[in-house]
């Protein structure tokens, strides 16, 4: 179990992590989210060792993770760490760079492995090719092989496809996130992107003004989102009054509802007047104003000129459901 007690931390006094306790289980996949800045790069430094702790603890199993005024090699050896920055090398090929840590007394098995990463991250056809003349998401995925070349017992993925385009995205993360499950490794990703969270992690904690403000399974975070920061996260999302969704509640309380689960009725609902529309392929994602000038995000499957009226419902299921677990929540 990897254990975070009590850990705070600041940067010249600036205060960016405060009273962290997080625990980790052995073969656990983690999602660390929350908006840029909020202290995601940080917390994944501290766990590998970095920086130095202002205060608190941090184990693998038994044993601390020490900063560098503990350890003359900053970082733990049962650990990896991968960094927005690469740490390739660039004047030796892919292969050399992934099989670098690969025992040379074992040819055929370093071979083999090294075909095997080459493969996850779909590069085999580049294999000679020196790492300086490939491009940023190129490198990116030879970094990401050379990590797991290392086979880590945790490894910490700082933002690890922000470089690499949606084509190949969704492919590299199911082979690298399952290739982690299958192997027990357990995983620590700091991301932006809801696609590495939802299909994989186990777990999310979410990070605001220094602290953990939500842990829970993705998918609860999702459905039950505890903010409007947190539904955010997932996507384009709007606080609204009950009473203007059920005409008959007698309640000005509010509950969050995602772009997508508004339904327009041209004639009876929710009145928005249209502000913007912008095309997302399956869809317009709709910016438009309330009648008390909140601005309510909708998804719709027509575009809609500024200042058409339309109106908005939300299935009956959905609000009880948001009621249901805003009475849980109190
Ligand atoms: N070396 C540094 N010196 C001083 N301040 C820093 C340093 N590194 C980060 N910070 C500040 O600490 C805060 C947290 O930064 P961090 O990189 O951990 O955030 P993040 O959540 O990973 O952001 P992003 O999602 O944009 O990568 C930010 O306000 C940042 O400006």
């Amino acid at each position: 179990m990897l254990r975070v007690e009590n850990l705070s931390f600041s940067y010249d006094k600036l205060p960016v992590l405060a009273s962290i306790d997080l625990r980790i289980q052995r073969g656990e996949h983690v999602a660390i989210i929350g908006e840029s800045g909020c202290g995601k790069s940080t917390l994944l430094k501290l766990m590998y060792g970095l920086m130095d702790l202002e205060q608190g603890e941090i184990f693998w199993e038994d044993e601390p993770i020490l900063g560098p005024a503990f350890n003359l090699v900053p970082g733990m050896p049962f650990m990896k760490y991968l960094s927005q920055d690469f740490d390739l090398m660039p004047f030796i090929s892919v292969a050399e760079n992934i099989s670098q840590y690969l025992s040379v007394f074992y040819p055929d098995e370093l071979k083999e492995r090294t075909q095997e990463l080459l493969e996850m991250i779909e590069l085999t056809a580049f294999a000679d090719k020196k790492v300086k003349t490939l491009s940023g998401g190129q490198q990116q995925r030879v970094a990401l092989a050379r990590v797991l070349a290392q086979k880590p017992e945790v490894l910490l993925l700082d933002e690890p496809f922000s470089h690499i385009d949606n084509f190949l995205k969704n492919s590299l993360r199911r082979n690298i996130f399952n290739y982690l499950k299958e192997h027990r490794i357990t995983t620590i990703v700091a991301t932006h992107d809801v696609n590495d969270v939802l299909p994989f992690a186990d777990r999310a904690v979410v990070l605001r003004d220094n602290k953990i403000i939500a842990r829970a399974r993705p998918m609860e975070l999702y459905k039950n989102p505890k903010s409007l920061y947190v539904a955010s996260l997932f996507g384009e999302a709007s606080m609204i009054s009950i009473d203007v969704l059920k005409t008959y509640a007698n309640t000005k309380r509010k509950i969050i509802v995602y772009a997508h689960e508004f339904r327009v009725s041209p004639s009876s609902g929710f009145h928005v007047t249209v502000e913007k529309a912008y095309p997302m392929g399956s869809h317009y994602l709709t910016e438009s104003k309330s009648d008390g000038n909140e601005t309510i995000y909708f998804n719709a499957d027509k575009l809609y000129p500024k200042g058409k009226e339309v109106f908005l419902n939300v299935a009956i299921e959905t609000i009880n459901q948001r009621i249901q677990e805003a009475a849980s929540n109190l």
